[in-house]
């Protein structure tokens, strides 16, 4: 597949083109356009120019075209799930997942248009009224990652358009062709020209471009925390609004009263999916000392029965890697363990296919010094450690700088709410593994990011608060 911009409701094409490779192979699959400042600030004029007429749009209207939209996203399922295996790695049951999750945000946005509710509230004086409306931010720029390349977008573009903004957006260059097959999908839904438009290429130049103009009033970035940081520096120029969705680094906390069987089958899941390269995987184990024992065999049994290979084969359940740089830091986070004194409680078999591939591993005897306990890894490595107390456990789970997801294992009321409420993190799943989901607020605390995605407040980052005051004489 080879992709051109989509800017202006058009396919425009560049001299320069970004060979996009599939992680299993190292195959070319396609080749997507490197644009850069000149490109951007088309964009930006695209978007610029749709926003009065599609913010004057009735939110019945918009919400159609958004739930045309859905409609051919569901159609393709198929055809965009391929394409995402293919160029991100990820299982190919995996990737039909994203899809229904990606076309989830839209169905849900579409019906949150019609509840941009304002308010009215009572004044001091007999002849005022105080009337409270909320109006489409402006021109938004989206700049999302190559983890998950269709849910990022949509969960973004799902309400910045159902709020009435137009959006410029940037995908990863290693997943550019899942985000403009989204894009040929949303001109056939009939979403009119400029209200959303796609750019790849020089990443630096692009973002600076769009930080710098000031007809681009708000950014929503999802990414690493250091590239987070770097865009919120740059929003201050023009005072940007500014949500962002960053790295995570999440406990998983068994207590004494966790059913296991349930806390080792919620595990798997969201720590092998997509190769272990999800903001919300558990990074880190802390099982209460007088149960480690049984949930590492458990754990173990379950893990070496998961297969690594290509996500187009049959029965695969942990894809590639997304590059060589992120397989050597699976492998220095790994080593930097070993080195300190960890054991595998899994054998690293390292896999002979050509591929970013890297096996599950479970690791015991680790230590909070080590990487893997401080950083986040982004891969299949499983560090678990044991502790005694509620009170040293819910500290050592926070001592971190980032707070997005966490996980809490028990059966006993009490004891799962003091951790949950102890907990700096914006997302707890409590007994539970999976707890992204369209209509719950997604966002992390500290430097996983500001603002929120998903549910109401998902729309109300691309909302602006004004108040009227009406004097009646
Ligand atoms: N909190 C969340 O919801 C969430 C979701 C998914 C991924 N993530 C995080 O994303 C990271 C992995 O994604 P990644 O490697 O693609 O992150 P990244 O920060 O390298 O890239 C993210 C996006 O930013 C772009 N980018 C990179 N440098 C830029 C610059 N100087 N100016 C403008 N744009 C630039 C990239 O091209 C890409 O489109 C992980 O840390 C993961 O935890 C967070
Ligand atoms: O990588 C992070 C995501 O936000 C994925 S999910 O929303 O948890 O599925």
């Amino acid at each position: 597949m080879d992709a051109n911009l989509y800017i202006n409701g058009e396919w425009v094409p560049t001299e320069k083109r970004i060979t996009v490779e599939n992680p299993a192979t190292l195959e070319a699959v396609g080749s997507a356009p490197y644009a850069g400042k000149e490109e951007a600030l088309l964009a930006v004029a695209a978007a610029e120019a749709a926003l009065p007429a599609w913010r004057s749009k009735t939110a019945n209207e918009r919400a159609a075209l958004i739930l045309k939209w859905h409609q051919l996203i569901i159609e393709n399922k198929e055809t965009i799930a391929r394409i995402m295996t293919l160029e991100q790695g990820k299982p190919l049951q995996e990737a039909l997942g994203e899809v229904m999750y990606a076309a989830s945000f839209l169905t849900w946005y579409a019906e949150e248009a019609k509840r941009v509710y304002g308010q009215t509230v009572p004044a001091s004086a007999p002849n005022k009224r105080i009337l409270v409306l909320k109006q489409p931010v402006g021109v938004v720029a989206a700049i999302t990652p190559w983890n998950f390349p269709a849910a990022m977008i949509t969960r973004k573009v799902g309400p910045a358009i159902a709020a009435g903004c137009t959006v410029v957006i940037k995908p990863s260059e290693y997943t550019p062709l899942t985000a403009y097959k989204l894009a040929e999908l949303a001109h056939e839904a009939g979403i009119p020209a400029g209200v959303l438009n796609v750019v790849t290429g020089n990443e630096k130049e692009i973002g600076e471009t769009w930080m710098a103009d000031e007809r681009v009033r708000k950014v929503s970035f999802t990414g690493s925390t250091r590239v987070g940081k770097l865009l919120m520096r740059q929003a201050a120029d023009t005072v940007k609004n500014i949500s962002l969705e960053l790295g995570g680094h999440a406990p998983y906390i068994i207590t004494k009263s966790a059913n296991l069987d349930l806390t080792v089958k919620e595990f798997i899941a969201p720590k092998f999916r997509n190769a272990g390269q999800t903001c919300i995987c558990p990074n880190r184990v802390y099982v209460h000392e007088s149960i480690r024992d049984r949930f590492v065999q458990q754990l173990t049994d379950e893990v070496r029965k998961l297969k690594v290979g290509n996500g187009l084969e049959e029965g695969v359940n942990i894809g590639p890697l997304i590059n060589k740089a992120a397989v050597e830091k699976v492998q220095n986070h790994l080593q930097d363990a070993l080195d300190k004194g960890a054991k595998l409680a899994t054998p690293y078999e390292p896999i002979s296919a050509k591929g970013y591939f890297v096996p599950p591993v479970v690791l015991t005897d680790v230590s909070d010094d080590m990487l893997c306990m401080r950083e986040e890894t982004f891969g299949p490595v499983v560090p678990v450690v044991t502790y005694r107390t509620t009170e040293e456990v819910i500290e050592r789970a926070n001592k971190t700088r980032y707070g997005l997801a966490a996980y809490v294992f028990s059966q006993d009321i009490q004891e799962a709410f003091v951790i949950s409420e102890g907990l700096e993190y914006g997302i707890v799943g409590l007994n539970d593994g999976l707890p992204a989901t369209a209509q719950a607020p997604f966002g992390g605390m500290k430097e996983s990011g500001i603002g929120r995605e998903g549910g109401h407040w998902g729309i109300e980052e691309f909302l602006e608060v004004k108040y009227i005051s009406l004097n009646l004489g």
